[in-house]
């Protein structure tokens, strides 16, 4: 049986700005789960990863806000609890999804850590965009008053940034591995995971976010796992994006891919972390490849039929 690990991304996971609400999330992951159940259906062995931008940086106003009538937690906590929520609501979309096709697995979050390094220069240079997006009023308004960095995201307005170290170490691999190994579905490294430290042998939490794609490679090379499925927005990678000349990539080698990222074809804060990704990963042993694709045509990415194909 294939192993897969999938990432999701933010249209897997949330609903717009608007309709941030828990209902209207679970009504999302709802959706994303009936395409992570075909999936299971075909009969890969799947473990999911996701993203938690706008989910944490909205818990994180959420204590900020309330902080006058129980103390605010601080940001790794923040995270712990982005991770549970999405888990939560996974868990149960995609449990009732997989009974209801009568596929006896059951489906489980694993809280996880993910080691940093404490001297990462992202902690210099804050660069993942989280919670709702601002006007630039607002976002001025919000930087002069605490001090956050706002930047503009893609067009689509202006968002907090914070950290975003190298991911190098899942604390809890061994526990995800056993439950993978033993029929489970494991959702894992939410949020890219916990980022955490190490000294002396011990672990403590760090402010940042973890980029959710670069710990699902970590994640895919530690499970052994024979693709890496990274799900998002658009149908396939691009050269020349948005522009008259867009030309779309369907099999590519991890060499001709770095070419195309050193001559600047992907978007830092969005598509280039995917396609490293993909690159490290279908070059770290004979045989693994990576596919990058459109969350509704996940099946149809793993049977090679969509998506971009990064394999040697
Ligand atoms: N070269 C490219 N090819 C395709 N999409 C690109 C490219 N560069 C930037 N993008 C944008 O990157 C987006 C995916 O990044 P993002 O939305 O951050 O991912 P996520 O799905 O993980 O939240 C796509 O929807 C697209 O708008
Ligand atoms: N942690 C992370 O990569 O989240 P997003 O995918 O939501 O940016």
């Amino acid at each position: 049986m294939e192993k897969v690990v999938v990432a999701l991304g933010g249209n897997a996971l949330q609903a717009p700005d608007s309709l941030a609400t828990a209902e209207a999330q679970l009504e999302v992951i709802k959706t994303t789960t009936v395409y992570l159940a075909d999936i299971i259906e075909e009969g890969y062995n799947l473990i999911v990863a996701h993203g938690n931008g706008p989910q944490v940086g909205r818990i994180v106003i959420q204590n900020e806000v309330a902080d006058s009538v129980t103390p605010a937690m601080p940001f790794d906590v923040c995270g712990a609890m982005s991770q549970g929520m999405i888990g939560y609501h996974m868990q149960q979309a995609l449990g009732d999804e997989l009974r209801s096709r009568g596929i006896n697995k059951p489906v489980a979050t694993i809280v996880t850590q993910v080691v940093v390094d404490k001297d990462d220069d992202a902690f210099k240079n804050p660069t993942k965009p989280i919670g709702p997006f601002y006007t630039k009023e607002e976002a001025d308004k919000i930087a002069e008053e605490k001090g956050y960095v706002m930047v503009e995201d893609s067009g689509r307005g202006y968002r907090r940034v914070v950290a975003s170290p190298t991911p190098q170490r899942i604390v809890e691999i061994e526990t995800v591995k056993t439950l993978v190994n033993n029929n489970n579905i494991v959702i894992t490294v939410g949020g890219g995971g916990i980022p955490v430290i190490e000294e002396d042998g011990k672990l403590s939490g760090a402010a940042a976010v973890i980029d959710k794609d670069l710990a699902s490679q970590r994640l895919a090379e530690d499970t052994d796992a024979d693709i890496l499925v990274i799900l998002t927005g658009v149908p396939r990678v691009a050269i020349n994006f948005g522009k008259p000349d867009q030309k779309e990539l369907d099999v590519v080698t991890p060499e001709k891919m770095r070419q195309y990222a050193a001559e600047g074809h992907f978007a830092p804060g969005s598509m280039l972390p995917k396609v490293i990704a993909a690159i490290e990963f279908a070059e770290s042993k004979p045989g693994r490849k990576a596919v990058i694709a459109s969350l509704d045509k996940a099946k149809e990415a793993l049977k090679g039929e969509s998506g971009t194909i990064i394999e040697a």
